[in-house]
Order: C-alpha cells, then sequence, then structure tokens
C-alpha cells in the first residue's frame, strides 16, 4: 500500500462519523504510529442490518492502518439485565463472531487482520476484578444510572449489575491496551464517563469516535409490537420483501421515512467504501421516468421530495439491494453447524407445558394451525370514544368495545390520517386476539383494520355497514372463525397477522377482501370510504 500520511489516516478513520472526542490525541500518535482501536458489541438479541455502518467503518479503519480489537462483550450481555442469560451467552458469542466475520467478509473486509476478543477471557482475572473494585469506589450510583442511561435498559429497580456495565465498559480500554473506543452515538454518556475514571484510577485517557444511529425501516406504526421494523442480518428474503412492502414510506415524505434513512445511513456509506463513488439505481418502465442512477443521497432525498420517485419504486430498489447484501451472510450460515449453533444461541421457545388437562382434542402448541384468516378473532367492535394521545401526536388512543361488555384500550397510529371525528361513536373491525402490548406506554389490546393507499397518502378505517353491532361476526366463505370462547393469543413473535394480512386487499369496487373474500356481515361486505385499491392492515 502506497504510504499515506498521518492527515489523510486521520481523514479516512474520522470521515461518515458524528462525532470525535480527543481528536488531538489521535493526531500526535498518527505522526508516530498507527492507532490501536476497539469496537465492543455485547451478544444479546440477533444483529440487525444496522451492523453494516459499524462494519464499513472497521474497513475504514483498517484502511488508515489501525490494529483493531472486536470485544464480544459476553459479560456486559449477561450484566445488562441478562439480556444474554449465563446458560446461553456463550453460543451467543460464538453466532455474534461468526456473522460479524461473515458480514466483513461479505463487504471484503479481510478479518484475518482484525483481532476478536472474548470479554470473559480476561474480566474475570484478579487484576480485573480489583480494577472493577476500585473504579466502584468511586462511582456514585447517580454517575453509574446516568453513565448507562441509553447503553443499559431501564428498569424501575435499576440492579447492581446494570450499574457495574459503564465502569467496566471504561476498564475494557485499559485492559485491550487501545488508544480509543469505537462505537455507536448512543455509547456517548459512557465514552465521557470513561473519560473521566479511567485518570482517577491512574490510567490515560483515551479517545472516542462515534458513528450514526441507523432508525428502523417503520415510521408510524399500527400494530402494538413491532418486530417488522427491523431485519435481521439472516433474514429470509420474503421476509425483507414483506417488512420492506409494509414499512411506512409515504410520498415525498422524506422526514419520517425509514427506507430513505436506510439508504443514507447504510447503502451510500457502503457503496463508498475504498473511495469508491457510490451509485445506486431506480429501475422503472420509460413511462414512469425511465431508470436513474444517484451518486449522491441528496439528489435522491431531492426527487423524493418532489415527487419524482415514488414509493414503490424505491422500495423495490431498496428491497434488492439488501436482498443482495444479505445473500453472501446467508450463504455463511447455510450448514448445519451453524444452523445448530443459531438454534442454540436462540432457542425456539417451547410451547408452554399446559397446567390443565385440555379439554378438546386441539394438537398441543400451535404449529400444526394453518396460518390464515380462521386463526384471527376479527369482529365488528365500535369506538366509543378516542383521544390523541398526549405524548404522541401523531396516535389516537381509543377505548374500543368489542361486544359483550368487553371495552378494550387500543393505540392506533391513524391521527395524521383521520380526523378526530371521525373516529367517535363508529363501527370499525377489530382483531382481538393479538397479545395486549404495552405500545408508546400504553398498554393496547386489539387493533383496527385500516386501508391504506399504495403510496399511504390516504388511510382509512374499514367500514362495516350500518345496522351492526359490537360483537357482531365478520366471516370469509369457506374459512372457520378463531373460537372466541378461548381464543388463542397470538403471539407478535410468529408473525400470524403479519402473514395473514399479506392476502388483504381492497377491491375496485372499495370491498376489503382477503384473498378475493368479501369480509361478510349479516348486513352484507365491509368497505372502504374512498380507496379503491391499497392495503389493509
Ligand atoms: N455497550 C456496548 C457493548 C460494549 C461492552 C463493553 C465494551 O467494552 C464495549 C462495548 C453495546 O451497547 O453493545
Amino acid at each position: 500500500m502506497a504510504s499515506i500520511t498521518p492527515e489523510e489516516k486521520y481523514n479516512i478513520i474520522s470521515r461518515n462519523l458524528q462525532e470525535v472526542l480527543g481528536k488531538e490525541q489521535i493526531e500526535t500518535i498518527l505522526k508516530e504510529r498507527d492507532l490501536n482501536i476497539y469496537w465492543g458489541t455485547a451478544p444479546t438479541g440477533k444483529p440487525h442490518l444496522g451492523y453494516f455502518v459499524p462494519m464499513t467503518k472497521l474497513a475504514d479503519f483498517l484502511e488508515a492502518g489501525c490494529h483493531i480489537t472486536v470485544l464480544i462483550a459476553d459479560i456486559h450481555a449477561f450484566l445488562d439485565n441478562m439480556k444474554a442469560p449465563l446458560d446461553l451467552v456463550g453460543k451467543r458469542a460464538e453466532y455474534y463472531t461468526q456473522l460479524i466475520k461473515a458480514t466483513l467478509t461479505s463487504i471484503g473486509v479481510p478479518i484475518e487482520r482484525l483481532k476478536f476478543v472474548q470479554g470473559s477471557s480476561y474480566q474475570l482475572t484478579p487484576e480485573y476484578a480489583l480494577a472493577n473494585m476500585k473504579i466502584c469506589s468511586k462511582t456514585t450510583e447517580r454517575d453509574a444510572k446516568k453513565a448507562g442511561a441509553e447503553v443499559v435498559k431501564q428498569v424501575e429497580t435499576p440492579l447492581l449489575s446494570g450499574l457495574m456495565y459503564p465502569g467496566m465498559q471504561a476498564l475494557d480500554e485499559e485492559f485491550l491496551g487501545v488508544d480509543a473506543q469505537f462505537g455507536g452515538i448512543d455509547q456517548r454518556k459512557i465514552f465521557v464517563f470513561a473519560e473521566k475514571m479511567l485518570p482517577m484510577l491512574g490510567y490515560k485517557k483515551r479517545s472516542h469516535l462515534m458513528n450514526i444511529m441507523v432508525p428502523g425501516l417503520a415510521g408510524p406504526k399500527m400494530s402494538s409490537s413491532d418486530p417488522d421494523s427491523k431485519i435481521d442480518l439472516l433474514e429470509a428474503p420474503e421476509d425483507v420483501k414483506r417488512k420492506l412492502s409494509k414499512a411506512f414510506c409515504e410520498e415525498g415524505n422524506i422526514t419520517e421515512n425509514g427506507i430513505l434513512s436506510f439508504v443514507k445511513t447504510v447503502l451510500f456509506p457502503l457503496r463508498s467504501m475504498n473511495g469508491k463513488t457510490p451509485s445506486f439505481s431506480i429501475l422503472r418502465p420509460e413511462k414512469f421516468g425511465g431508470d436513474v442512477t444517484y451518486t449522491i443521497y441528496e439528489d435522491l432525498e431531492n426527487d423524493f421530495r418532489d415527487k419524482k420517485v415514488h414509493p414503490g419504486d424505491l422500495k423495490k430498489a431498496v428491497t434488492e439491494a439488501i436482498n443482495g447484501l444479505l445473500a453472501p451472510i446467508r450463504k455463511w450460515f447455510d450448514n448445519d453447524e451453524l444452523r445448530k449453533l443459531t438454534e442454540e444461541a436462540y432457542p425456539t421457545p417451547k410451547p408452554e407445558p399446559k397446567t390443565k388437562p385440555a379439554k378438546s382434542n386441539k394438537p398441543a402448541g400451535n404449529a400444526n394451525l394453518p396460518i390464515d384468516i380462521s386463526r384471527l378473532d376479527i369482529r365488528v367492535a365500535r369506538i366509543v370514544e378516542a383521544k390523541v394521545h398526549e405524548a404522541n401526536p401523531n396516535s389516537y388512543i381509543s377505548t374500543v368495545d368489542c361486544g359483550d361488555g368487553d371495552v378494550r384500550t387500543v393505540v392506533s397510529g391513524l391521527a395524521k390520517y383521520i380526523p378526530l371525528e371521525e373516529m367517535q361513536n363508529r363501527l370499525v373491525c377489530a382483531i382481538c386476539n393479538l397479545k395486549p402490548g404495552k405500545f408508546q406506554g400504553v398498554l393496547s389490546s386489539a387493533m383496527l383494520l385500516a386501508g391504506s393507499s399504495a403510496d399511504d397518502a390516504v388511510v382509512e378505517l374499514l367500514q362495516p355497514p350500518a345496522g351492526l353491532e359490537a360483537g357482531d361476526k365478520i366471516e370469509f366463505e369457506g374459512y372457520g372463525q378463531a373460537d372466541r370462547s378461548s381464543p388463542e393469543k397470538l403471539n407478535p413473535k410468529h408473525l400470524i397477522f403479519e402473514k395473514v394480512s399479506v392476502d388483504f386487499t381492497i377491491g375496485a369496487e372499495g370491498k376489503a377482501l382477503y384473498k378475493g373474500l368479501e369480509f361478510t356481515t349479516k348486513e352484507g361486505a365491509v368497505t372502504l370510504k374512498s380507496l379503491k385499491e391499497g392495503r389493509i392492515r
């Protein structure tokens, strides 16, 4: 490699970052030698697409000649409210190591030039334990809480383990012998804390490099739980497609747009690795404007704002880009050994053991049940009253009568689309067997079905015909009905609603349809106010 100047090295190290603390220190070191830097990740849940951002930075650090350590912070994963229980954390650490190696390799980073270290390999030594006690002796409870506020799960009665987390992350800088730590901007409070604490223990203060955070795909959400806002690095192609097709992406709206954010924060930086000119193409028929290629993100954003790029075309291009990125990672994991590791690290939850003898001869667990409309307890319901969510003006909190005195609270992200008057005392279609979930701080225990145009500009509630009452049935020809007397509560993780709702459509006459079948009530079909095509969810 042609030798590059310290200034050039610094520019590569710091490009695309949101913030650097301790720039001068890095510059001084670079004048003498290459930088030692580490990035830590706690093996908790499954890593998602956002991981491409730190990965592109690791590529930059290598280009600038840095010595890089990747810390798989297994003990931290446990300390943080047992996000990884002790019996799983070893497997999760292995899973993370493999997945990070696969991801780095997929973008052309030579992994043999990185050092992978597991936290438990040195954090359990007497030296570390003593240093930990020393840092604890100089940290107030208040400072520890403050430092961890954006990283450690916030619970009502914080555990000592979570309070120790920031101090140990600070000590890692000393024990890994680095000059700098790299992480997301969410780590900032821990980084500032480390800068203050290490000198108090007689250690050197380190520099800190922070990258931006990648926002979720979903904008205003309609379901209480939202596994759909996040895409795993091992997500199947059809799930990527489904999640993208459901993501909020309104024509002309560039401020609340997870898909554009993804293009900006992940795709462009990835495609500009190694000094390349990034390019992102939207392919479409001549009559819709023909193909366009962007080399600067802002040009795409401006065109989207000016409605020169349609949400459908953007989604299509991004779906393909993501599937292209993930293909080599899926391939890396496509063998028995890694499939086994995945299952051991994230075991599929076992069906709850039955305490009472089953009263019917339904199959045990739900795996044998068909995934179709018969699983949804979908009913006519009446909104008794709706008000705007105080903390989130985009949402309504409604009191919904689901029949037979079953009155529930429902949170829905409809306030931007449907005037409050139209929400009062009206019939709706409600899904009544979703597991209740906290949504924007409120327990929501049903979901109102709404239709939306392809670009999400128009959203309308499904409208049962007049003359019906709360609790009335909605039927689909040839399908059975969810059992209301002992309803199956659908676990959001199984995505039953998501899988069934892909077959909802709006017919040319404005009727709500499932696989082309009407939503049938005793007064006729359920319709939409004005929409004649689009999606229902
Ligand atoms: N705090 C990091 C994990 C981490 C743990 C220990 C470290 O030393 C560094 C990083 C995270 O949120 O994932």
